[in-house]
């Protein structure tokens, strides 16, 4: 599923109207039928129903829905929200069409809020994504008063005065119950500032042929359907070389736990043989985690590692280094010699990062493929910005740095954004507030270097890795757990019930 900005949105109809013929008005009334059939899906026949129509295409779509509900004898009206001579172009049109099937438009004026008052349900077609600025009256006072009612609310491709794009923080805009978003979702979607403005949101399709999203966004969100088209298969003939060596170098003396959380993820995801490299003292407490993989005994100074001569890099398909590693200089070294030396593709997590902040000349050195896997605070640091201004732009600045180091990004988060080093982004969707939890990057960068190990395109290996984590703990809390009990090894456990929900879902 692709994602868009305004911007591309705009340029897809245009491209639609003038390359292929596709006008104006039919993509309004795919629109609005479209839309129609998903709010049928949602309210019941006796349900009071109030479109509140604006003057824009939005405002058009909403003519059509009332329209299409008027036609299987639901109770509908429409409040236009603005004076007559505002309502042209498409929107006209299908106001007429509207009318003379039938159709009620009353006209905006004080007594009209009653309207509101009395509805069951608000479809709220007042601004799409023509929005520019702050919402002036009367639409910030309606706004207002529809937040306040206890209708259920829906609204047509974008809640009213919530930007479509990001860079915004401080809107007034309507809250949604549902939000059926029309051709493709936009930026806001994903947005810690804007997501929760849609409550519940599904997309539906208007026709825009596929080679026109492919043209003009290089922005989409991973589906299960993605998933299952792309994750390595295991063959009749297999033996572990065919699914990938990978070192993973962590741990010191504080911080055990991350080492042995990767190693598990890593394997339990389908890796074939994973060495687990670091200090005897960690690799004695954490092996009978993990019986499975190897381990290398690495020297230490007073409990971190200290000594990068001793690593060999070579015969592994892929390494991840930094989880637990701690912020010494010697660690940092340690960090230096593998962005340095590795030919294989190499994942940076946790202190890694940290250090990676001295050693970005380094990076964009390397010939062989690096993906980092920062949280919020992680990249804001890498990038020198604050995270409230990170947060406000993910995208922009998760692409910017991709493709000034050229590496993978994976931004972590409510929604994870992996970035290519040429700028492709996919979205994440699974995933639940129980991740929000100490050990859950251990275990992505397991996922992930277990992925990444075995073949696949980087950036399909990552989506994957995300999307699998996700779908561990969406599994996990839908049955045996919570979102407050949920642990990283739970997750670990949890993969066994995403690969079976996969496999069995044909
Ligand atoms: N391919 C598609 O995605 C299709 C989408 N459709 C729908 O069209 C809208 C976008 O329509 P557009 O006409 O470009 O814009 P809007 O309807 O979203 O908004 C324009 C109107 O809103 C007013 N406006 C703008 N900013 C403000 C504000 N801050 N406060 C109040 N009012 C505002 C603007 O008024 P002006 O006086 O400024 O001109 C316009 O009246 C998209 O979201 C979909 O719903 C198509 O139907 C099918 C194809
Ligand atoms: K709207």
């Amino acid at each position: 599923m692709f994602i868009v900005t305004a911007k591309e949105m705009y340029d897809m109809d245009r491209l639609a109207m003038q390359e292929i013929g596709l006008d104006g008005k039919l993509l309004m009334e795919n629109a609005g039928r479209a839309v129609a059939w998903k709010v049928m899906r949602k309210i019941s026949q006796t349900d009071k129903i109030c479109v509140l129509a604006g003057a824009g295409n939005n405002g058009g779509d909403g003519f059509v829905i009332a329209r299409t509900l008027l036609d299987h004898n639901y109770h509908v009206e429409v409040l236009q929200v603005v004076p007559n001579d505002k309502v042209t172009g498409d929107a006209y049109d299908h106001k007429r069409i509207y009318e003379k099937c039938g159709g009620q438009v009353v006209p905006y004026e004080t007594g009209s809020i009653q309207m509101v008052k009395e509805a069951d349900v608000l479809i709220d077609a007042m601004i799409g994504i023509g929005i520019k600025g702050e919402v002036r009256e009367p639409f910030a006072s309606l706004i207002s008063l529809i937040n306040a009612e206890q209708s259920y609310v829906i609204s047509v491709d974008i809640p009213s005065g919530v930007p479509a794009d990001e860079g915004g923080e401080s809107f007034h805009a309507v809250q949604a119950d549902y939000t059926i978003i029309i051709g493709a979702p936009k930026q806001s979607v994903f947005l810690p500032y804007t997501a929760s403005y849609y409550g519940e949101w599904e997309v539906v399709s208007i026709g825009l042929p596929t080679f026109i999203f492919k043209r003009l966004t290089s922005k989409g969100m991973w589906q299960l359907e993605d998933v299952k088209k792309t994750l390595p298969k295991r063959q009749l003939f297999d033996h572990k070389g065919n699914h990938g060596r990978g070192l993973i170098i962590g741990g010191c003396k504080e911080m055990p736990g991350a080492l042995s959380m990767s190693v598990q993820a890593a394997l339990k995801s389908g890796a074939g043989l994973i060495m687990g490299a670091s200090s005897l003292p960690v690799i004695q407490m954490i092996a009978g985690n993990c019986v499975e993989a190897t381990y290398s005994a690495l020297s230490a100074t007073d409990g971190y590692l200290d000594n990068h001569s001793e690593i060999n890099l070579d015969s592994y398909d892929a390494i991840a280094i930094g989880m637990g590693l701690g912020r010494k200089e010697c660690t940092k070294d340690l960090v230096k010699y593998v962005i340095e030396k590795a030919t294989c593709p190499i994942i940076i997590d946790g202190d890694g990062l940290y250090h990676l902040s001295q050693l970005l000349p380094q990076i964009n050195e390397r010939t062989h493929p690096s993906v980092i896997t920062p949280h919020p605070g992680e990249m804001a640091m890498l990038l020198g910005v604050s995270v409230r201004e990170l947060l406000k732009q993910p995208f922009q600045y998760a692409k910017e740095f991709a493709t000034a180091y050229r590496v993978y990004v994976v931004l972590k988060g409510r929604y994870t954004i992996v970035t290519s080093p040429e700028g492709v982004q996919m979205v994440n969707p699974t995933g639940n507030p129980g991740l929000a939890k100490g050990g859950s990057g251990d275990v992505l960068t397991g996922i992930a270097l277990a992925m990444v190990m075995q073949k696949q395109s980087l950036l399909q290996a990552l989506s994957n890795a995300c999307y699998i984590h996700g779908m561990s703990a969406d599994l996990l809390v839908q049955h045996q757990h919570s979102e407050h009990d949920l642990l990283a090894t739970d997750v670990i456990n949890g993969i066994t019930d995403v690969y079976r929900t996969i496999s069995s879902s044909g």
